[in-house]
């Protein structure tokens, strides 16, 4: 039988992720396969979580924690579960001597000192999302510790600064599960198969339009954005964009990275420093969006060059298409028509 014979009668699966970060490895002659084994770890992970939140309505983990986290935000049980499975994982694989969890207020010890590898991680992304059936998400961001190998990790390992990530990614649980994440060499995509329970590529080299026609952002704070932003979105309203805003920064970030679009979480009266997190939301997605041809900016600079000093601080965040985010930076003449037609609204 010929090759394609045989892949007509039985076609091939593809490439696991497992094979491809072997793969990848192998490319550089002197890595060790410790990150290797860390990527895989958060994997095992997701694959897990994937598995709770597909059956959510059927268990009793969707709800309410009745409590806080660290930043006083409702607690959601499959908040919590993320938290503890992905915990666990890193533990477990001993690649990552710590761990800093938006659940969490300080570091998690794994105890595994011999760990080269700090992880920073929001286990669930979109928490508001979870009860209702719309897609969430997880975001992870790895560095490689600065404090000696031996001894425990400390806040300097997590406060190096975005450009010093050497992987980064997230998982999205959606219409189907995907994982898609970087080391610094472009952005490849995997999709998971539930029958079989493996990811396979399914995006194998994922760029960003440079442009696109969608904007996302909580309009419900309209009265609340800075100038810039409302002349921005008054623009792209008159040029007939489209709004597309699921409240869950990986769905909405991964739409755009797909078909071209920018994700806009402005600074407000109330959170003048936005809302997102720097270390587990922000500098994940931006370095990814960077080695995907993007660009991701706080209104004061690159994202990336903020200097963190607190573990859950906060940061805007404008990410997407680089034009369209050089636009949102440079074209912010006020817009002659917006007191009209706010009146109008009135
Ligand atoms: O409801 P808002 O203010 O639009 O905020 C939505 C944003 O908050 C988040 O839910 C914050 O993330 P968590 O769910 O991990 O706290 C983002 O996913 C989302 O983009
Ligand atoms: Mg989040
Ligand atoms: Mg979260």
């Amino acid at each position: 039988m010929n090759i394609s014979t045989e892949n007509t009668i039985a076609q091939p699966v593809g490439t696991t992720l497992e094979r491809y970060i072997m793969r990848k490895q192998a490319e550089f002659p002197f890595a060790t396969g410790e990150l290797s084994q860390l990527l895989r770890d958060i994997a095992l992970a997701g694959k897990i979580v994937n598995r709770e939140v597909n059956r959510a309505g059927l268990t009793s983990i969707i709800g309410s924690m009745g409590q806080q986290n660290v930043q006083g935000e409702a607690q959601q049980k499959l908040d919590v579960e993320a938290n503890i499975r992905f915990i666990r994982a890193l533990t477990n694989g001993g690649e990552a001597c710590a761990v800093l969890s938006e659940e969490e207020d300080d570091i998690i010890h794994t105890g595994n000192c011999q760990g080269k590898y700090v992880v920073a991680i929001d286990p669930l992304d979109g928490s508001s999302n979870i009860d209702v059936n719309i897609s969430i998400g997880t975001i992870f961001s790895i560095y490689r510790r600065v404090t000696p190998v031996g001894e425990s990790a400390t806040r300097a390992d997590f406060l190096q600064g975005g450009r010093q990530q050497v992987a980064a990614g997230y998982i999205l649980y959606g219409s189907s599960t995907m994982l898609v994440y970087t080391t610094g060499h472009g952005v490849a995509g995997f999709t998971y198969e539930n029958s079989l329970g493996e990811f396979f590529l399914s995006h194998p080299s994922i760029t960003i339009p440079t442009s696109g026609t969608v904007f996302s952002c909580n309009e419900g704070y309209w009265f609340d954005y800075p100038q810039y932003v409302r002349d921005y979105l008054m623009q792209c309203k008159r040029e007939g964009q489209s709004g597309r805003y699921v409240g869950s920064l990986v769905a909405d970030y991964h739409r755009n990275l797909l078909t071209g679009g920018i994700y806009l979480y402005p600074p407000t009266g109330k959170n003048p420093n936005g809302k997102l997190r720097v270390l587990y939301e922000a500098f994940p997605l931006a370095f990814l969006i960077e080695q995907a041809g993007g660009r991701a900016e706080s209104g004061t600079g690159p994202i990336l060059d903020i200097v963190a000093t607190e573990f859950h601080q906060r940061t805007p965040l404008f990410v997407g298409s680089p034009a369209l985010v050089e636009r949102l930076l440079t074209e912010t003449e006020v817009a002659p028509k917006e007191e009209a037609i706010e009146q109008n609204h009135a």
